[in-house]
């Protein structure tokens, strides 16, 4: 308007000039239009991309039976390519999701841990694992730190020659077949569980180990299953046999308590039960029998699946790459020749075992045990161009990395040598997660593959009975008729 007016009664020289002012004022208009329209507008937050599926089960259907078919990268590099590489919105176990992926979304979450995330887990699975009320932040330190103290390198030392006897032992009374026939996942569970019981409660007799695995399968088989508590259903037969095992272990809880009072302790304070025990708080508080039993529980379940996969697997595809095969055998006879046959393993053997680490950490990238964790967002936040509410659950998955060609090039390809010199770049490799949440396990893990390794390829060779078994992940995977092998020993 001032614009139009002035223009009356100047020269027609001053045209340009006029112009630019019609359209500052234009300008200035359409800003105050938005100011006033923004300030009316309610606040929406810009979601990531993505679907939540169906009402209550959202996509958890297509989640879990993308793992069911064996192909559990699925889920994530369709919804990745379809709504972006970085951020995808889903709908799993009955919670709005944001789903975190490359080595950016797990840097990013790793990281943030107690700052913008907290870890977080389905109710269903609480309801199964957790009797106390040991979920806050504090308790989750609490335990973390009596873990960590228990599995420092320093302590981790001392169970290299029980783990090798167990391994051995194990080999020649369970491998040692009539037909040289032998199914490799369960024995390997078989070996790691008692592995668990033998290393976190000094719990050594068969019987009471058998019987402890029993309830744990009941316990695993209801971890995915569908929460519904009735009799009959697996959800209901894990909640009852988690019970149970809670039940035995106050049994096994009260009876060290009273070795420990009567300063019995010597033989068993090693273990995590006698740490458990033992550890006071800040507060000069000792952790309630509950909250012993609900650790223990977590750390059998956190290791019976896992550390068993992987050894499976690594009999898989040492099975199908005969070169890799022959370099973890020298690796592993150059070891046992500079020691007496009836020499224990050392630390330092273990520190020689550089390619076989490498075979691992292969193994670890393309059948990891666990798929990536839950996190639950403790106040609004930005991540990508894209908000994430208060209360919105986040999951990172190692197979946005794992299976990533610009991060693991020809990722099908079974290669140790990725891991050599620098290995893969940083937040690419995540099977134990990252930050301050990541596995307190992993070395522990990687100290019985290693020494599994040691005495199975010293002992025998194998070849698969069943060339191209399928592999199911429940969660973990695992081949669907138990991996056959056939043994034959190495002279
Ligand atoms: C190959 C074997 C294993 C794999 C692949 C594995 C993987 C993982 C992953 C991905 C997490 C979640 C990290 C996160 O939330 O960001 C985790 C947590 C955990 N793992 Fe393992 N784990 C293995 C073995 C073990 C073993 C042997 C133990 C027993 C000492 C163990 C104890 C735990 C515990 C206590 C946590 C929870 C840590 C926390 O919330 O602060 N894991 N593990």
């Amino acid at each position: 308007m001032v614009a139009k007016v002035a223009k009356l009664y100047v020269s027609p020289g001053m045209d340009l000039f006029f112009s630019a002012l019609y359209l500052s004022e234009f300008f200035c208009i359409y800003l105050l239009v938005v100011f006033l329209f923004r300030r009316h507008k309610p606040n929406h937050p810009r979601l990531p991309h993505g679907r939540t599926g169906w009402p209550l089960i959202g996509e958890t259907l297509a989640f879990v039976s993308s793992g069911w078919n064996g192909r559990p990268e699925k889920f994530i590099a369709e919804r990745m390519n379809r709504y972006s590489p970085k951020i995808f919105k889903t709908s799993l176990a009955g919670e709005k999701m944001a789903v975190f992926c490359g080595a950016s979304g797990n840097k990013f979450l790793f990281s943030n841990e107690n700052k913008l995330v907290v870890s977080w887990w389905p109710p269903t699975i609480q309801k199964i694992t957790i009797g106390s009320n040991s979920t806050s932040v504090e308790g989750t330190k609490k335990m973390r730190g009596i873990i960590m103290e228990f599995l420092k390198p320093e302590a981790l030392q001392k169970y290299v020659p029980v783990i090798a006897c167990m391994a051995r032992q194990h080999l020649t009374i369970n491998w040692n077949t009539s037909n040289g026939q032998v199914k490799a996942f369960p024995l390997s569970r078989k070996l790691t569980f008692a592995l668990a019981c033998r290393l976190f409660m000094t719990v050594e007799d068969p019987k009471h180990v058998a019987k402890f695995e029993k309830q744990f399968e009941l316990v695993t088989a209801g971890l995915l299953s569908v929460p519904v508590n009735v009799p009959g259903t697996a959800f209901n037969r894990a909640i009852k046999a988690a019970n149970h095992i809670r039940h035995e272990l106050s049994f096994i809880i009260e009876e060290r308590r009273k070795q420990l009072l009567e300063k019995k302790q010597m033989e068993t304070a090693r273990d995590l039960l006698s740490h458990m025990l033992l550890a006071i708080d800040e507060g000069g508080q000792h952790l309630t029998e509950l909250e012993i039993g609900d650790m223990i529980l977590g750390v059998l379940l956190a290791s019976h699946d896992t550390i068993s996969s992987v050894i499976t697997f690594t009999i898989y595809y040492l099975a199908d790459h005969p070169k890799v095969y022959a370099q973890v055998l020298k690796e592993h006879l150059e070891i046992a020749s500079s020691k007496q046959p009836e020499d224990s393993l050392s630390w330092e053997d273990i520190h020689k075992m550089n390619y076989s680490r490498n075979v691992i950490n292969e193994v670890l990238r393309l059948a990891p045990p666990s798929q990536g964790a839950f996190k639950e967002a403790i106040k609004d936040f930005t991540y990508a161009g894209f908000d994430i509410p208060k209360g919105w659950k986040t999951f990172w998955s190692v197979y946005s990395t794992h299976k990533d060609p610009n991060c693991f090039p020809n990722p099908e390809k079974f290669d140790p040598s990725r891991f050599e010199g620098n290995g893969p770049k940083p937040f690419t490799f995540v099977p134990f997660g990252g930050g301050p949440r990541m596995c307190p396990g992993s070395e522990l893990a990687r100290l019985e593959i290693l020494i599994f390794v040691h005495s199975l390829v010293t002992k025998f060779r194998w070849e698969k009975l069943i060339p191209d078994e399928k592999i199911v992940y429940s969660p973990s995977p695992m081949p669907v008729n138990g991996l056959p092998i056939r043994l034959s020993p190495r002279d």
